[in-house]
């Protein structure tokens, strides 16, 4: 039997080790203040323009730091994570983009409350959590349209966050420009390049050439700070409204039904549940050889629990296997399946423990609740 690893949910853990030579790359909309090392308190404060964030985290002398108890986000349950979704908690939720992109309207559908924090990249967002900085982080996933966002699969990977949650938002896509600047004098737009392919039917339509920025809220704040007259952004409705461009055309998306989906992700897991859907998701590695993802997607399929999505991404560090009959070499690939059942399932434990006796790596991402509204 090949050698296997499998790592669960952790318990919750509320120290973590710092110190002021913690770094963290340049993040233009984060920034990190260490106070000399004598100072009990440690203040770790973000700021966004006018608007700062703070959390104050207790110091003892060997370092370790830890949120004052009383303010510190609890290991959520999955009864919690409902409450914040329906009456929202003031969480602080970073997402990718600047204001007015559709990821943060996902973050204030998870947390209709919460203070949305904006990241410049998704890397960012993983570490303003790991960092208490932020409580939460919402990232796309994947799109109905435009597919799977790869490097939100690689990250999940290389950091140890985990899925609590996921939202579904429709999106609907806006081509915008400057008063006065017409569909016709337009000769270039600017988005992220999701909502970019989203739209390739209608721009094609339009003529007009694409190009690829961090993220549609951003486009729009480009063409309106440029005042560019030749180009125009596809983006939100709200983004618009902030920016101050006008909206030349309305749900230019190639299919009405454009949804993407967000995972919502934390430091520490929620206790799965059977008291509504659930869903968890994993990764794991196969060893080359006829059959071996028949036989892993098998042990879902025998005991009747529905995979959601399959996803596999190339494994990096060692992305080619010379096989030991000949010399062939092969690709080696991570799997991500999503399925429908809860950790605390029997059924999907045992499908887990099955997993595990050829899996060569399984790791469970998180087991959370279903988000079963229309987008
Ligand atoms: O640029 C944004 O507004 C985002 O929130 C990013 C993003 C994505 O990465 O897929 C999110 C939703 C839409 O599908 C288009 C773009």
């Amino acid at each position: 039997m090949a050698s296997s690893r499998i790592i669960s949910h952790s318990p919750p853990n509320l120290h973590r080790q710092s110190s002021p030579s913690d770094s963290l790359k340049p993040i233009p909309t984060v920034n990190l203040t260490f106070p000399p090392k004598r100072h009990r308190n440690l203040c770790i404060r973000a700021s966004q323009n006018d608007t700062s964030h703070s959390v104050e985290l207790q110091t003892s002398p060997n370092g370790v730091v830890s949120k004052d108890p009383i303010a510190l986000p609890r290991p959520l349950s999955s009864n919690q994570l409902h409450t914040a979704v329906s009456d929202g908690s003031r969480l602080r939720v970073a997402y990718q983009g600047v204001q007015g992109a559709y990821s943060e309207s996902a973050a204030r559908k998870a947390y209709p409350n919460c203070e949305a924090v904006p990241c410049e990249q998704f890397d960012t967002a993983f570490e303003a959590v790991e960092r208490w900085l932020v409580d939460r982080a919402v990232l796309p996933i994947e799109n109905s349209l435009g597919g799977s966002i790869h490097r939100n699969y690689d990250l999940l990977l290389r950091h140890q966050l985990h899925i609590v949650g996921e939202v579904k938002y429709a999106v609907h896509h806006c081509l915008m420009a400057n008063h006065g600047v017409k569909l016709q004098d337009l000769k270039r737009v600017l988005s992220h390049p999701q909502a970019l392919a989203q739209c390739e039917n209608t721009l094609t339509g339009f003529g007009l050439v694409r190009e690829a920025v961090d993220d549609t809220a951003g486009a729009a704040k480009h063409v309106a700070h440029k005042k560019l007259q030749d180009a125009g952004a596809v983006a939100s409705s709200a983004a618009a409204e902030i920016y101050g461009l006008s909206i030349l055309a309305q749900d230019i998306q190639d299919d009405s039904d454009n949804i993407t989906r967000f995972l919502v992700l934390a430091r520490e897991p929620i206790l799965p549940g059977t008291d509504r859907p659930f869903k968890t998701s994993i990764v794991f590695s196969l060893e080359e050889g006829p059959g071996v993802l028949f036989k892993a997607l098998a042990v879902f399929a025998l005991r009747q629990i529905n995979l959601s999505k399959i996803e596999s991404r190339p494994l990096r560090k060692q992305p080619l296997r010379t096989s030991d009959d000949n010399n062939n070499r092969y690709f080696d690939y991570l799997f991500y399946v999503d399925f429908e059942a809860s950790m605390a399932d029997q059924n999907a434990q045992n499908a887990l423990r099955h997993l595990k006796e050829f899996a060569t790596f399984l790791r469970v991402l998180g087991s959370y609740p279903m988000d079963t509204s229309t987008a």
